[in-house]
């Protein structure tokens, strides 16, 4: 394999982007004349639909930023041939910007050892996109596609995981910079909080949850006058957007592992630098010019101090990486406690119907307010990492009929217990499935031996009601003896 060190590293200038109008700050003026007045209030419309608009454009995750291509049999065999592992001991990567300076090094690193490893880039124009497209270039000559693609179109992301089970994701695809933030403020927004949420919904749904592990950045200490910088200091005074936008990341990514039980390990880079750099830092800015024999600015700080910064050479960045993909923690699903309403909503999500809730006080018959077990010591007695989270265990049981039946009667996609004396179930998707499956049959949602959840919970209630024995009622599978037979 060919060391991406060995390589000369092109000499690619820095573009300036055009700074965004932000149409919030329009004025008009108001206007007497009556015809007048209705083209300003027209005019007015018009303008802030385009805000609107302009603004979903940034916090919208389906909202494209560009027109990528992905999809096809062909593409779908490229992911899992890039995503294929030496040895079981191997794990799968998603790696986001891919094609960056540090995403391009720890995907090489990720696939000289057996790892396997997809990348995924937008190919922005921050900077010249050519240095991408050339370290694209080295990536695929080393056995690794990248997906072109936005971190915020959710349904890329979603199919990536349909064909790839990942273990993993190194997340480092963000909008880079710390002063271009006054250039470009949406940009930050767009990837660094909103493609940041985009990307830990579809790592919360997939299953199984992969463990993450991401770039935050050395600016969120900001203001902070303690040194050296370290985890327990304070970061709540950053001093540019990027900052902030990092800091929020490190808040949202905390929620996700609080309510979902996603494991996620955020890195504070310092100044990273080194071969296939970035052209906007200013190690490489001040190569090129003095190569050039141009002059180059240094700033300076008050009192005409130095600037100093904890500069650190890629391949330690590479290290850390993969040490934190190594030792990140499974992501462990349902350790906090979910309230019951959040259950129900789960569920109604997963039925497609909406409950008839009736919110009454708790009655005094045992019930507890609240549960929320310590799993520290099953976990280190017994090894017990649950790994199931609420989302995915609901899932699972909402679709039971659909895979009993799969296994049991490969032609029909619909669970027949009738025989054990019991109704058939089956969820509203095993439903459309038999209905598809099965057009030219008997077989339609009117069919008394086909119900859905929804009707079949209808019948329960009735039945119950009755209180008496009837040969409707729904059995479940056959059990084992051993399981205590009947549920
Ligand atoms: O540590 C980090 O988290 C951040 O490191 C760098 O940000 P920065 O340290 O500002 O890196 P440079 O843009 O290369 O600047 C390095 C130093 O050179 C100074 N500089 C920069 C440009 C210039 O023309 N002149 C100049 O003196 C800057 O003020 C700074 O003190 C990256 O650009 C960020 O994306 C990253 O997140």
């Amino acid at each position: 394999m060919r060391s991406i060190e060995d390589d000369l590293f092109p000499s690619t200038p820095g573009k300036v982007k055009i700074e965004r109008t932000n149409m919030l700050n329009r004025q008009f003026y108001r206007c007497f004349a009556s015809t007048s007045t209705m083209f300003v209030w027209a005019l007015f419309l018009i303008a802030l639909t385009a805000s609107y608009l302009s603004f979903q454009s940034f916090v919208d995750p389906r909202n494209r930023h560009f027109a990528a291509s992905w999809g096809g049999l062909n593409w779908e065999k490229q992911v899992r041939t890039s995503a294929q592992i030496r040895d079981s001991r191997h794990m799968s990567v998603l790696v986001t910007g891919a094609a960056g300076f540090v995403g391009s090094h720890v995907s090489l690193a990720l696939k000289k050892r057996g790892d396997g490893v997809v990348g995924l880039d937008n190919f922005n124009d921050y900077y010249d996109p050519s240095l991408k497209r050339a370290r694209k270039s080295l990536l695929n000559e080393n056995g690794i596609f990248v997906v072109e693609g936005d971190i915020n179109d959710a349904r890329l992301l979603s199919k990536l995981f349909d064909v790839v089970a990942f273990s993993h994701v190194m997340h480092l695809a963000a909008q880079a910079g710390v002063r271009y933030a006054m250039k470009n403020p949406a940009s930050y927004i767009h990837s660094n909080i909103a493609g940041l949420v985009t990307l830990l919904e579809t790592c919360k749904a997939a299953v199984p949850q992969p463990s993450l592990v991401w770039a935050s950045s050395s600016s969120v200490y900001g203001l902070n006058e303690k040194v050296p910088f370290s985890e327990s200091d304070q970061t709540d005074q950053p001093a540019s957007l990027y900052a902030a936008t990092k800091k929020s990341g490190e808040e949202i990514t905390h929620t996700y592992n609080h309510i979902y039980g996603l494991s996620i390990t955020g890195l504070r880079f310092f100044t990273v630098y080194g071969p296939w750099g970035r052209p906007d830092m200013a190690y490489f800015s001040f190569t090129r010019n003095i190569l050039q024999g141009k002059p180059i600015t240094v700033y300076r700080g008050k009192n005409r101090a130095d600037l100093a910064r904890d500069f650190t050479y890629i391949d330690d960045i590479v290290k850390g990486c993969l040490g934190s993909l190594d030792t990140s923690g499974k992501s462990t699903g349902n350790t906090s406690p979910v309230t019951v309403p959040t259950l129900v909503s789960i569920l109604e999500r997963h039925l497609k119907v909406k409950a008839k809730k009736n919110f009454v006080d708790m009655p005094g018959n045992g019930d507890v307010p609240f549960t929320h077990a310590n799993i520290s010591l099953a976990r280190s007695e017994l090894g017990y990492k649950p790994s199931t989270d609420l989302q995915t265990g609901l899932k699972k049981f909402v679709k039971w009929p659909l895979r009993v039946v799969r296994h049991k009667h490969r032609l029909s996609l619909v669970l027949d217990i009738s025989d054990h004396g019991g109704t058939t179930v089956a969820s509203p998707a095993a439903m459309d499935l038999a209905m598809t499956q099965n057009r030219s049959t008997h077989m339609t949602t009117t069919s008394p031996r086909f119900k859905t959840l929804k009707q079949f919970q209808h019948d329960q209630i009735d039945h119950n009601k009755n209180s008496e024995a009837s040969s409707r009622s729904w059995r479940g599978p056959r059990q084992s003896p051993a399981s205590g037979g009947r549920p």
